[in-house]
């Protein structure tokens, strides 16, 4: 039905230089929205509204993301779904009004005259970290009657599923591990505040495992390091102390003394390791990086929650349960690390709630955060 067009949001968010463009936009239950198209995939969650006061939630949201450096693939796809009209009514586009769609990080200042030359519509800019924490708290948030769920924790190989209280959800710690990691104390709706942040992430790890192990993308680096073993690279507490470790401190045998430590002490180069022992160590370094200063400044364990967002985890389980092991490990149990099953695109739903501004809330209101269950096929 084309008349639902109307109806349909979408917005964008790029990080400047770029990895990955993530687009949300929602479409209604009689839209002819289809969800797979262009050889693009892209992940629905049903929102159904129990209620007939809001009929309009009925309808779904879409999740998709593109190589930023393919944005062509990008906006055929959003000319081919004419999402590019959408964000207004037939009535305002007859009207003239400039047609304005949500964005946010870098590439809404990259792209915005490529979206102005080829679809006439206006990027409309969202802060990055309010969009970032506007996101996490509606997905957390979201009151859910059906499963699969939302947030999780990830502990020895088990995912559990987490439906946290909204009236205990705050204060939390929010770790985006983007290209690089943002560390943002939410308080509340609009209440937060960016604590610390490091530029060991997600882009170090790509970017160094390129250069150590000639891998051409994100996915091929993954699958080499779920081969690895990190043993052969890093160096261990029992390296130095031998099997009984360092048991005075608390330190196991096993524990990593120092990330590539191996190396400095072997006559070896580059070509004599393995690939994928490599990418397993470096992948080990970053996380456990990350889940250190996480804990740091989870004041010590006095936040319980730190909730890990950004493309970086990707639902990953070596990376989430390594997290996972440095939170509980350096908390000593007190902090749990929790991950969201739409951990990427927590930039571009906050950007999409932020059509409440422009008054069209009823689509993406509390009402919606507050009363509907939601179904999710992932
Ligand atoms: N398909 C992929 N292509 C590239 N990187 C990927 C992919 N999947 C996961 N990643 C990881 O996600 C990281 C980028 O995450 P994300 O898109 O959330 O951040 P960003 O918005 O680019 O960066 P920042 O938050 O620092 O602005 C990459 O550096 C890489 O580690
Ligand atoms: C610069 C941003 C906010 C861009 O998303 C992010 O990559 C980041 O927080 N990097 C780490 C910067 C720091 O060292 O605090």
């Amino acid at each position: 039905m084309i008349q639902a067009a109307a109806f349909h949001f979408v917005l964008l968010t790029s990080e400047g230089k770029g990895t990955l463009i993530k687009l949300v936009y929602f479409s209604r239950k009689d839209s002819s929205l289809e969800s797979v198209g262009n050889g693009v995939q892209v992940e629905e969650v049903g929102l159904v509204t129990s209620s007939k006061k809001y009929p309009i939630l009925d309808g779904k949201l879409h999740f998709a993301k593109f190589q930023t450096s393919k944005i062509n693939e990008c906006l055929d796809f959003i000319e081919s779904k004419l999402l590019h009209g959408s964000c207004c009514s037939h009535q305002e586009i007859s009207d003239k009004k400039q047609l304005l769609i949500k964005a946010t990080g870098g590439g809404a200042y990259k792209y915005a005259d490529l979206f102005r030359e080829k679809f006439g519509i206006r990027l409309d800019k969202e802060d990055e970290m309010d969009s970032l924490v506007a996101g996490a708290n509606f997905l957390l948030k979201l009151r859910i009657c059906a499963v699969p769920r939302e947030a999780f924790t990830y502990m020895e190989g088990q995912k559990d599923f987490v439906q946290i209280d909204a009236s205990d959800l705050f204060p939390y710690l929010l770790v985006s591990i983007g290209s690089g990691v943002s560390m943002i104390k939410v308080d509340g709706d609009g209440k937060f505040e960016l604590v610390s942040g490091t530029s060991l992430g997600g882009g170090t790890l790509l970017g160094m495992g390129m250069l150590l192990t000639n891998c051409q993308s994100f996915d091929e680096f993954l699958e080499l390091s779920h081969k690895g073993d990190n043993r052969n690279i890093d160096m261990l507490v029992r390296d130095i102390y031998g099997v009984t470790g360092y048991s005075k401190l608390g330190l196991s045998a096993t524990t990593i003394a120092s990330s590539f430590g191996k190396v400095s002490f072997d006559n070896k180069e580059l070509k004599d390791y393995k690939k994928e022992d490599l990418a397993r160590s470096l992948l080990r370094m970053i996380s456990n990086n990350v889940a250190q200063i996480a804990y740091m400044n989870a004041g010590h364990g006095q936040l319980k929650r730190i909730i890990f967002g950004g493309f970086f985890t990707r639902g990953h389980e070596y990376i989430m349960e390594t997290i996972s092991d440095g939170v509980q490990y350096w908390s000593k149990g007190k902090a749990k690390a929790m991950f969201l099953r739409h951990e990427g695109f927590l930039g571009a739903l906050g950007a999409f709630k932020s059509y409440e501004k422009h008054g069209l809330g009823s689509l993406m209101g509390h009402h919606l955060t507050e009363q509907s269950p939601v179904a999710s096929p992932r």
